[in-house]
């Protein structure tokens, strides 16, 4: 409050008040603490238009734009006999309705705006006489749900912390959350269903990710979840775009059970403005997130509680079972990776940032690689940390955030992501003091998986809109706990497809339980997971993209140097910053280089800024006849994985299928 020396002249203290009077208050305006009388001046005039508390509370909250959720006087009901009062948000609601209506029974659910605990709004909800036949009528289709429609991040903080047990605001103003029992994606109780489109289209069969499931199976899920949701006092729905690139934009719906799970796709989708949310229209993709809500095991090709079903045809996905945040945006990343080659356009699963003059970088990786921590870089413009779209026209980014890991972040080293984690940062999984409320970040009691999920615009300097021209470099990341691979080497355009459609990486997973064995995974496009169509297909566009624009491409290892995992040490992020440096500026490609024997890797013989001895891995080692083990047991991993894919032709002639399998490692 005001206190003595307060010169705006609004409200001032007497400079006489004593300790046995009360400070006298003036209201005159360009009145100075210095000359106002002594006579108190009531301030009826200057007092806001409430006569009572409850008027009083009423003016807190002023409203707010049209399409702004929570609206006092919103009370539409949506239901059999339609909306009765025409007011705006009535599309949504009936756009809502017909998202939510059972197959099954004839009726849409009933929709009310708002929040189901201002009772006044539902007690005013105008009663509507059903038109459904006695026979019809079951109690659910007799009860209301509230739709919290694209609520804002605070109303959502509010929900989640009145609402979803462990929530609390970090001492940053972060979000913290619990995502339950599943902290991490579960691949294998993804299912697509094969209908007679989908047969002929997608990648089905060994090493696959897409397990089938039929039509009916996924609607018995759908049911489930439609029904679940209904059940409820009230759901979220967001209402926001994937693809900045605007030609190639999708609208997406996400119908959650938690403000957890609103909140995070409000910060990874592109958020609507006003106008558009005015005019969003149908969604051309709905998500159904059931959460904790189990799938039931009596269901045709179910395996676990767990299902995360994809329906092309239907444009749908359904969650059950998991609060993985996770599934949603890697969920519709799998969407846009069938949608957008349809375009000619291809979809990664990469980073991107560009640099000041112009100069774009992808960087391809498995989870954990160094995607986000390397896009996100303060001498360069952030485009995105993990989904992109490469068009005729350039790239774009297909999300509006970015969802970083956030084991042992540190201020020092990735200064960028700590201070986007915020007010309106989800904060998934992490521990924190129960009284500061602030995060210790090397805690992994719930996870190693912790993870930040913020708009993009939370990184200073982030590129909104967020697209670019074509790439310049193409950075594949390779965290290598065998320690074998150069921390960087160039590769040619075969050689590039060959490690691009190999999508190796070896990380050490569930370091607490003591030392064990780097395990090498081989993910074809470095995201497996995600891909809907045989993997030569993206190789070949990628192939093409990057001939005709003469793109450089690149292997750098973020993983082990001078050992394997438990004798050497993981390289550097200083080094590899430099490294990635080098490779922006140019100054890499000019560079003197030897090869390497096996994998007949380019590496240079100095970057600046690291040590020449770590660029050729031998030297690194020790022990070289362990390094010379070890590199011939990863290139037979590599040679065995690629099995699969000899016979698979990648572009017009043959002649690039026979460069990229003579790409491999030679031994
Ligand atoms: N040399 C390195 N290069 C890149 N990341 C490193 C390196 N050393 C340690 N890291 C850590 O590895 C993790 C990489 O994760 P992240 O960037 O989120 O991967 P992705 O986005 O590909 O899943 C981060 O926690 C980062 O701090
Ligand atoms: C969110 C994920 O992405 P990444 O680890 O690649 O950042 C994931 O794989 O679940
Ligand atoms: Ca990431
Ligand atoms: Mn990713």
């Amino acid at each position: 409050m005001a206190g003595n020396g307060n010169t705006d002249g609004e409200f001032s203290f007497s400079a006489a008040a004593a300790r046995d009077a009360l400070p006298r208050i003036t209201t005159e305006k360009g009145a100075k603490s210095t000359t106002s009388s002594d006579v108190c001046h009531d301030d009826t005039a200057s007092r806001g238009n409430f006569q009572t508390i409850d008027q009083l509370h009423s003016l807190q909250k002023k409203r707010s734009a049209p399409t702004t959720p929570l609206k006092e006087g919103g009370g539409v009901v949506m239901g059999t006999s339609g909306p009765t009062t025409p007011v705006s948000g009535e599309s949504m609601l009936q756009s809502v309705s017909a998202s939510l209506a059972s197959l099954t029974r004839e009726t849409g659910p009933k929709l009310i705006r708002g929040d189901p605990t201002s009772a006044a709004k539902v007690a005013h909800v105008p009663q509507t006489p059903t038109s459904v036949p006695a026979a019809d009528v079951s109690d659910s289709s007799l009860k209301f749900t509230h739709v919290l429609h694209n609520l804002s991040p605070a109303e959502l903080y509010e929900q989640a912390i009145k609402y979803e047990k462990g929530s609390f605001v970090t001492s940053t103003g972060a979000l913290a959350t619990l995502s339950g029992a599943k902290t991490g994606r579960s691949p294998k109780d993804k299912r697509v269903v094969k209908d007679e489109t989908t047969a002929s289209e997608l990648w089905w069969g060994k090493g696959s990710p897409n397990i089938e499931m039929d039509e009916q199976s996924f609607l018995v899920n759908r049911e489930r979840a439609v029904d679940y949701l209904n059940s409820l006092d009230k759901v979220f729905v967001n209402d926001q775009y994937l693809n900045w690139d605007p030609e190639n934009r999708i609208k997406v719906r996400i119908v959650s059970a938690r403000a957890y799970h609103s909140l995070f796709m409000h910060n990874m989708c592109i958020r609507a403005t006003p106008e558009e949310l005015e005019n969003f229209g149908t969604p051309d993709f709905t998500i159904y997130n059931a959460g904790k809500f189990p799938c039931n095991r009596f269901t045709h090709y179910m395996t676990s509680s767990t299902s995360v079903d994809i329906n092309l045809g239907r444009r749908e996905m359904v969650i059950l079972g998991t609060q993985y945040a996770g599934e949603m945006k890697k969920g519709l990343f799998g969407v846009m990776h069938y949608l957008m080659p349809k375009r000619k356009i291809l979809s990664l699963h990469s980073g991107c940032n560009m640099g000041k003059d112009g100069d774009v970088a992808l960087f391809f990786g498995l989870s954990g690689t160094g995607k986000t921590t390397l896009s996100t870089d303060h001498n360069r413009y952030l485009i995105g940390d993990d989904e992109h779209c490469w068009s005729e026209t350039g790239v774009s980014n297909i999300e509006g955030g970015c969802y970083a890991k956030c084991i042992d972040l540190s201020r020092e080293k990735e200064p960028d992501i700590w201070n986007a984690i915020k007010f309106g940062t989800v904060l998934e999984n992490v521990v924190f003091d129960e009284h500061t409320r602030e995060v210790d970040y090397t805690d992994k009691s719930v996870t190693e998986n912790t993870r930040a999920a913020y708009p993009i615009e939370y990184i200073p300097n982030s590129k909104i809109p967020c697209v670019g021209p074509h790439p310049k470099n193409v950075i594949l990341l390779a965290c290598d706990a065998f320690g074998v691979l150069p921390p960087v080497s160039k590769l040619d355009l075969a050689q590039t497809m060959y490690h691009f459609i190999s999508g190796y990486t070896a990380l050490v997973a569930g370091t607490e339980e003591g030392v064990k064995e780097p395990k090498a995974t081989f993910s074809a496009c470095f995201g497996a997971a995600f891909i809907m169509l045989h993997p030569t297909k993206y190789a070949a566009m990628l192939a093409e993209k990057m001939q005709a624009q003469g793109a450089t491409g690149w292997l750098v290892n973020t993983g082990w140097s001078g050992g394997s995992y438990g004798s050497g040490s993981r390289i550097k992020l200083a080094y590899t910053r430099k490294i990635i440096d080098a490779i922006h500026s140019g100054s890499l490609l000019n560079a003197t280089y030897q090869k390497t024997e096996i994998f007949g890797l380019e590496i240079p013989n100095e970057v600046e800024g690291v040590p020449s001895e770590i660029l050729e891995p031998m030297n690194a080692w020790e022990d070289k006849v362990a390094y010379k083990d070890t590199l011939l047991k990863l290139a037979g991993l590599f040679r065995n994985n690629f099995e699969t894919f000899t016979s698979h032709k990648i572009g017009e002639d043959g002649k690039l299928t026979e460069e990229i399998l003579a790409a491999g490692p030679n031994f």
